[in-house]
């Protein structure tokens, strides 16, 4: 078979259309603060289509630019005076941070009322308690996904590969909260292989090219493709290429997600809609996002 590709960037345009109407009801326009911290050349490309799609929206932003070698405690000052500023819903700290800043530290200083990431631990608890609060932004998008093709995941074998605070973990409980039964796999899980072949849904979220071959995924398998990994090209600029074997995992998968145009406009496309349901907390609209 041939499997159906999941075309995360149309996915995505619907998302921002709702965001649209969604903000054009609101009194004051939401306000969106990204912090970066270094020159990692692939955070400043995201950095920048998070920030443009914000004004498309017609969102207010502000970019907060600081160097590599900035020490954790002024990250945590720009922290602060963010969280102060009643014009600005959601703060965003850019990912990865340089070794010598701890990042759990600067996640549990963001308000959590505007943690649009959803990585505070206060966030993180409400997700695995099913209590509502502001989600990660690249699980909530998988789990769109997911949903495009399979609205009710109840009794479901869900298989997430990768275990981090941003993908791995909050997928697991959005799966689990969806009724999904969910097993998850890590760094020392032995034979990921066999595991991922009892997947009717197949995540993988790892970051290792071609990861995922063709014998790891069940017949008419949803496989949804979390990486995205830069590699050189010989000819100069990179490719970006996911964790699966694209090629194999289409004759065998029901239906797949591209990389790129899957995953990842669905991942700027949900920072959007949580700096939305944050600004409408925040302005009374909403009781809990
Ligand atoms: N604070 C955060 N840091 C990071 C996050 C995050 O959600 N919050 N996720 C990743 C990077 N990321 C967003 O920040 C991200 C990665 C990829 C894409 C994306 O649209 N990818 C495109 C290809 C883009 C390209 O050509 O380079 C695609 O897959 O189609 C969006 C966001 C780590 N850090
Ligand atoms: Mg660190």
């Amino acid at each position: 078979m041939t499997a159906q590709i999941i075309d995360g960037r149309a996915l995505a345009r619907k998302v921002l259309e709702d965001v649209g109407k969604g903000a054009a009801q609101l009194a004051r326009r939401p306000g969106l603060a990204v912090i970066i911290a270094g020159d990692d050349p692939a955070s400043h490309v995201y950095v920048r289509n998070k920030v443009r799609r914000a004004e498309e929206l017609g969102f207010l932003t502000e970019t907060i630019q600081l160097p590599d070698d900035i020490d954790e405690g002024a990250v945590l000052d720009e922290v602060a005076t963010l969280n102060a500023r009643d014009e600005i819903d959601g703060i965003l700290v850019q990912l990865p941070l340089p070794e010598h800043v701890n990042t759990l530290r600067v996640m549990a200083a963001v308000d959590p009322a505007k943690d649009v990431d959803g990585l505070h631990a206060l966030n993180a608890g409400r997700l695995t308690q099913g209590s509502g609060g502001l989600i990660p932004c690249t699980p909530s998008g998988c789990m769109k996904l997911i949903q495009s093709i399979i609205p009710d995941l109840t009794g479901f074998h869900a298989v997430v590969i990768g275990s981090s605070n941003i993908v791995g973990k909050p997928m697991a409980a959005l799966l689990l909260e969806a009724k999904a039964t969910v097993t998850q796999t890590h760094i020392h899980t032995r034979d990921t292989r066999f595991i991922a072949r009892g997947a009717d849904i197949l995540i993988s979220a790892v970051g290792r090219p071609g990861l995922v071959r063709g014998d790891w995924i069940k017949p008419r398998a949803i496989v949804i493709d979390v990486g995205t990994t830069r590699v050189p090209k010989v000819e100069g600029g990179y490719r970006i290429v996911g964790d699966v074997d694209f090629e194999e995992a289409r004759d065998v998968a029901g239906a797949i997600t591209p990389v790129p145009g899957g995953v990842g406009p669905m991942t700027i496309a949900c920072l959007m809609e949580n700096t939305l349901n944050a600004a409408l907390v925040r302005q009374g609209e909403l009781v809990s996002a």
